[in-house]
């Protein structure tokens, strides 16, 4: 729990967005980073070597050369070119950070989307050394206060959380870069309204949708400026999450392969987990949560992103006093009509129990002519977003900010063939093979699994089995194909697809990450929830009193 709380500590300070102007110039000094400059400007001068003919500073000593790099290092981690105007990330300070886990190195960094009216307080956990090294293991994950400071069992990010800072601790160097950006984006008080439509059977993507919610509106420009702070060249990332990938690849950060990060699921997230597989495509290996063989979806409707000129636009549950909308413009805007009128019934029964009293898909008529009520006809009239900012929601889910995920496979592949967008490989052995994972049935949107860091485990269940050359590869991974993934925690190399326990209720099913080498970092490395001990004694929350019998998450169900 002690590890908990630190990063709950991060997550909270979602909730401190507004600094206020005065503040800012405390931070807006440069900075000199804290680490230590003797190796990194080694390296550096080694790079500046390699790259003489082509940055201009050919003709200097190479320790002056590896000066001028580190200086244009530390230009450019503010803000990149590339970045619309507003758009920065900086370096605040390191400390060192005892946890659960081990001993990381914490950096803090402060990051603005809109010119320094709002912040998020990006941080990175680091194990070793990463700077400026390539093919470096990197975690983005993204806040979520319900399971990292609460405890809550409905999803898998504390488990992921935990499993990657045991793979940067185990297999250094490697970062955790932790981002305020709590429900995908929607902010949390959002969140825990998709959560009530959720426990009246909604799952994960129409909840946000019947919120007038994008599914996932978070944006990663912190990503690259971290990795710019810290010279890091290009990295592997641990996610199951295509649309991360293709992400950072647009931002033109080089993904070199990707280490899934795949936990036990339990009883309580399974159809979570099950959602996010054949809802968003992750890649998720079915067996992980599942008894049965459970086929991806084609993924319907749209994804929206910020614009970076305002706010991820939503609706939600408003902030403020209601924006009246453009004439025309219902409350959901052009959202698709077939989804939310697949769940207008059941959010018009529970609408004010989640704040907002009238919600009705595009098609339907019932928005647009306001309830009498003065809440109901205020919060149907507006489209708040959840961090202030004032773009409408037609505005920011329309085709010009939208990524149609019908096609997933297209759209990653776009990216790794544009050249602006990705660098596939220049890592080692194999290092121009772009390799799809096709171990989930989701999988050909994958990028390659690197069984360098063997991070893939539970081969049976398919994973290490889909790797080929298939035509659908995507972001690729240097090393693809040259080694056979263990099984998980049975061999040689990590293991970090966790596969351990039962997934009948006990918290620490889901708490064996199959291990280093064969060791068991559940029983032992804090992972159990509520500090070394299950819930209720291993099995439900409240000592043996189950969310709705065991099928919370199958939806209907009552607490
Ligand atoms: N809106 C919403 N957000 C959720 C829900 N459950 C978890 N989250 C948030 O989801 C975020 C994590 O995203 P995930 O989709 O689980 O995973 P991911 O980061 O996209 O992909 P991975 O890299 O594979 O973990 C965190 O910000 C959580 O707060 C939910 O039911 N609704």
């Amino acid at each position: 729990m002690e590890h908990a709380a630190q990063l709950g500590a991060v997550d909270c300070l979602q909730q401190c967005r507004r600094v206020p102007a005065a503040g800012r110039s405390a931070w807006a000094r440069p900075r000199q980073p804290l680490f230590t400059l003797h190796g990194h400007r080694r390296r550096l001068a080694v790079r500046a070597q390699a790259e003489a003919g082509s940055n201009g500073v050919s003709g200097l000593h190479l320790q002056q050369q590896a000066a001028v790099l580190e200086q244009q290092q530390r230009q450019t981690h503010t803000q990149h070119e590339e970045d619309q105007p507003g758009v920065w990330t900086k370096f605040v300070a390191e400390t060192l950070l005892p946890t659960k886990l081990g001993k990381f190195r914490l950096r803090g960094y402060r990051h603005t989307v809109d010119g320094g009216r709002t912040y998020t307080e990006p941080s990175v956990i680091i194990s070793g050394s990463p700077e400026g090294l390539s093919d470096v293991a990197v975690r983005v994950h993204d806040a979520c206060f319900t399971s990292e400071v609460l405890g809550s069992m409905k999803c898998d990010c504390r488990e992921q959380l935990e499993l990657s800072m045991q793979f940067i601790r185990d297999q250094p160097p490697g970062m955790v870069i932790y981002l305020q950006q709590e429900g995908r984006g929607i902010g949390l008080a959002n969140k825990i309204a998709a959560y009530a439509l959720q426990e009246k059977g909604l799952d994960t993507v129409d909840a946000n949708r019947a919120l007038g919610l994008p599914d996932d509106c978070r944006e990663y420009s912190a990503v690259r400026h971290i990795l710019a702070d810290l010279g890091v060249s290009s990295i592997r990332l641990m996610t199951n999450n295509p649309r991360k990938l293709s992400e950072l690849a647009s931002l033109g950060i080089t993904v070199t392969g990707r280490i899934p990060c795949q936990v036990q699921a339990q009883e309580h997230n399974a159809a979570y987990l099950s959602s996010k597989h054949r809802r968003m495509s992750h890649i998720l290996n079915p067996s992980m949560y599942s008894d049965t063989e459970d086929e991806a979806e084609p993924l319907q409707g749209q994804f929206c992103f910020w614009d970076h000129e305002g706010e991820p636009s939503s609706a939600g549950i408003p902030l403020e006093a209601p924006v009246p909308l453009p004439e025309g413009l219902d409350a959901v805007g052009s959202r698709p009509g077939s989804i939310l009128d697949k769940v207008a019934s059941t959010i018009s029964d529970i609408a004010s129990s989640v704040g907002r009293a009238t919600i009705a898909p595009g098609s339907s008529s019932s928005s647009s002519s306001p309830d009498s009520s003065p809440a109901s006809a205020a919060n149907a009239a507006s489209v708040a977003p959840p961090r202030g900012g004032g773009s409408s929601l037609a505005g920011s889910c329309g085709s010009g900010s939208s990524l149609d995920f019908d096609d997933v496979d297209d759209e990653i592949n776009q990216a790794v063939s544009s050249p602006a967008s990705i660098s596939v490989a220049n890592a080692g052995a194999g290092s121009s093979s772009v390799t799809a994972d096709a171990g989930a049935s989701s999988g050909d949107v994958g990028a390659g699994i690197d069984p360098g860091s063997a991070c893939v485990g539970n081969a049976a269940a398919g994973i290490s089995q889909g790797l080929d050359g298939g035509s659908s590869a995507s972001v690729g991974a240097a090393e693809v194909g040259t080694s056979p993934i263990s099984d998980s925690g049975s061999s040689g190399g990590s293991s970090y697809v966790s596969s351990a326990g039962d997934s009948g209720g006990s918290s620490s099913g889901a708490a064996d990450f199959g291990g280093s080498g064969g060791s068991d970092h559940g029983s032992s490395g804090g992972f159990d929830f509520g500090g070394g001990s299950d819930f209720g004694g291993g099995s439900d929350f409240g000592g043996g009193s189950d969310f709705g019998g065991g099928s919370d998450s199958g939806g209907g169900s009552d607490w």
